[in-house]
């Protein structure tokens, strides 16, 4: 699956930093274009996907992402794999920029602690290291490639999260389906800490890079 994305701009020469920014800029801008049934139609298959695998694979924990509009919405996956009596732990920033975990309880228990920020749930919140209780952690990116290198909004949240995972845990970027990039064809700007994902989950399946 390669990119559709036209004009994928040209990061040859740049610091992997500020190849970083720019294609964060393209794809962000390129989101911004999507309508509004295109990311909920999305966000259903996504809520379809991604609880058909965590159910099939007996998940009892699952690190997700509370959505903002335009990423791929995880409403629907919220809301079923909570039905499915599964719990599912959201990053929880708090007044600053924390990283912590607390459980989804419900969407209408989620807060946008700001304009821009992530929805937040309310309850207690638990340190960073809880998301080593999760067997499947999805999380949010731009785009990601088949080797499993992630680019996400650029806060190194994740990257340092990531840390904590369950080396025995599936990790999957949550993209748009034109957000696989082929690592020959166009590979993700890398820098030391990146931390990779095993593979992606798009409204059109779920796609390993890494057995
Ligand atoms: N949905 C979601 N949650 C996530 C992430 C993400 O990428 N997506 N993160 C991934 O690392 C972490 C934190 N991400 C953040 C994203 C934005 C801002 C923020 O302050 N945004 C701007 C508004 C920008 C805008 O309008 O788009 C602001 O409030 O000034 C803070 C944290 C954890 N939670
Ligand atoms: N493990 C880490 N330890 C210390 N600093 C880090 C770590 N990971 C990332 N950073 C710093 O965080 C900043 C953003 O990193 P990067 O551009 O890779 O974020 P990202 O992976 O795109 O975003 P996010 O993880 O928030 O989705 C960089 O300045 C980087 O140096």
């Amino acid at each position: 699956m390669t990119g559709q994305i036209q004009h994928l701009p040209d990061l040859g020469g740049l610091e992997p930093e500020d190849a970083k920014s720019v294609l964060r800029s393209t794809i962000r801008e390129h989101r911004a274009t999507r309508s509004a049934r295109r990311r909920t139609d999305a966000g259903d298959a996504i809520g379809i996907i991604g609880s058909h695998l965590a159910t099939k694979r007996a998940d009892k924990t699952v690190a997700l992402y509370a959505s903002r509009p335009t990423e791929p919405s995880t409403g629907a996956l919220l809301e079923r794999l909570s039905a499915a009596g599964i719990r599912v732990l959201l990053p929880v920033l708090g007044d600053g920029l924390k990283r912590e975990w607390g459980d989804f309880n419900g969407l209408s228990d989620l807060v946008e602690r700001a304009p821009g920020r992530p929805p937040e749930p309310s309850g207690q919140a638990f340190a960073m290291q809880e998301v080593a209780s999760a067997t499947l952690v999805l999380v949010p990116a731009l785009c990601v490639d088949t080797s499993g290198c992630r680019l996400g909004q650029g806060g190194g949240w994740y990257d340092r999260v990531l840390e904590h995972v369950s080396p025995d845990a599936l990790v999957l970027a949550v993209v748009f389906p034109d957000e696989v990039f082929n690592i020959d064809e166009f590979p993700v700007p890398r820098e030391p800490h990146d931390a990779m994902v095993h593979g992606a989950l798009t409204p059109q399946g779920v796609n390993m890079f890494i057995p």
